[in-house]
């Protein structure tokens, strides 16, 4: 049978689509909540014995907006996804790696970090273009190899077009492709890729909110982020605001005992947001220069999560009414096309500002990174390839993009 037009396929909706994601067992309730800015947000309960589902790799193949309905579901789906709530003190700290001695130069490591997708595309493109002409059949398997890397349809598209613009019925080289695929994805990631600036060193602090799912990277990102800054010679101060896990407080002591950082913590299951207004308190006192309060990924519900952080926010502006300034959200890479509906969810939730994106080691489809730039247009601060405090770098999208692309520094 003859192959369909790469348009037609996605527009007809014959091209395969990967495997779709289970439905969930959430108990959808309604109830009205306001988000940050005082907008009513609509609830979805999520029932506590949730546990986590298979991938979600449902690729929205066709741009559209989703109804109130669907974003429920997308949101029932996010948090279903996100790890089991476990017993508060039945976790165990989780191991921070000792850095080794040597350290390899950031392009390298990312370029390392970044093997699994880097390699399943560039073993994809030679499979391809090897002693084979560009024509429908290449250009469409093309395609294919780069929307299972998560790129996205509209990059992939411009992809494959650009390649053949000039070249149709020729041979091409993989570097050739290579080097397309690198201009192509630094096209979409550059206008994202945006430092995060501390606005608030003559008032301090400054306060970063880090949000996002359970396990997504929050706690060890804010070991990190303290590292980076103490280096720079800022005052940093940590807050453990998930209060809701015995391991997250501990883990965040430890990171403060790693960098220097004072740490202020409760037991587990205080309140999190009276504990973000006593590490304002201290932070004001003790002059430091960035305050960052780790939040918890997941309560009993997204009506609970919700009402904690907007609880979290309103306290933290009786103090600074301009704070919190920075609310992060930290993705992990490797949830895939969920990390896609994160962004959305979160952002109608907690007012995002900025990404961190984790995790990039751990997954062939590190290509979400591109999808989510080209689809929300949020800025990118930060990425992680590993779990040493020095795998998180800022975002460079034309590293990103020629370390995908497996190409080498320029
Ligand atoms: N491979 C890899 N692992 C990472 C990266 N970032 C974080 N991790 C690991 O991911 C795990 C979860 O990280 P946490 O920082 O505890 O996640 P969290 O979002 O704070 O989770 P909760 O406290 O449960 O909400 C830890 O084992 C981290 O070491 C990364 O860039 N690469």
């Amino acid at each position: 049978m003859a192959k369909q037009g790469r348009f037609s396929r996605f527009l007809f909706g014959s091209y395969e689509e990967p495997k779709t994601a289970e439905p969930t067992d959430a108990d959808a309730v309604d109830g009205a909540v306001d988000d940050v800015e005082g907008n009513p947000v609509d609830v979805i309960e999520i029932a506590a014995d949730d546990r986590p589902k298979a991938d979600t790799d449902a690729a929205a193949l066709v741009e559209v907006e989703p109804s109130q309905e669907e974003l429920q579901e997308i949101a029932a789906d996010v948090l279903s996804q996100a790890e089991p709530i476990a017993a508060p003190d039945a976790d165990v700290v989780a191991e921070i790696p000792v850095e080794p001695e040597t350290q390899l130069p950031w392009y390298q490591r990312l370029k390392r970090g970044l093997s699994r997708s880097s390699g399943a595309l560039g073993e994809g493109i030679t499979s391809i273009f090897t002693k084979r002409k560009l024509d429908d059949d290449t250009l469409q398997d093309l395609e294919d190899i780069l929307i299972q890397a998560d790129l996205g349809v509209e990059t992939a598209m411009t992809i494959t077009e650009r390649l053949s613009d000039g070249r149709y019925n020729k041979q091409v080289t993989d570097h050739e492709v290579q080097e397309i695929l690198a201009e192509e994805v630094d096209k979409v990631l550059a206008p994202v890729a945006k430092r995060l600036q501390i606005t608030q060193l003559e008032s301090g602090p400054h306060v970063i909110l880090m949000i996002g799912v359970n396990g997504a990277g929050k706690t060890t990102t804010i070991g990190k982020l303290a590292q980076k800054l103490g280096a720079e010679g800022k005052k940093v101060m940590l807050a453990a605001g998930d209060t809701f896990r015995a391991a997250a407080i501990d883990q965040l002591k430890v990171w403060g005992e790693r960098t220097g950082a004072p740490v202020i913590a409760r037991d587990v299951g205080s309140d999190a947001a009276g504990l973000a207004y006593d590490a304002m308190s201290e932070a004001k006192e003790q002059g430091m220069d960035v305050l960052l309060i780790d939040t918890a990924g997941r309560l009993q519900n997204r009506k609970e999560l919700m009402a904690e952080l907007e609880k979290i926010v309103r306290v933290i502006k009786k103090h600074d009414e301009t704070a919190p300034h920075s609310v992060l959200l930290v993705l992990d890479a490797t949830t895939g096309q969920n990390a896609l509906n994160q962004v959305e969810v979160f952002t109608k939730m907690a007012g995002v500002t900025g990404l961190v994106m984790t995790k990039l080691d751990g997954t062939a489809r590190g290509g979400i990174l591109v999808a989510i730039s080209a689809k929300h247009k949020m800025p990118v601060h930060f990425i992680g390839v590993g779990e040493g405090v020095d795998d998180l770098e800022p975002f460079e999208s034309r590293d990103f993009a020629r370390a995908i692309a497996g190409l080498a520094d320029e």
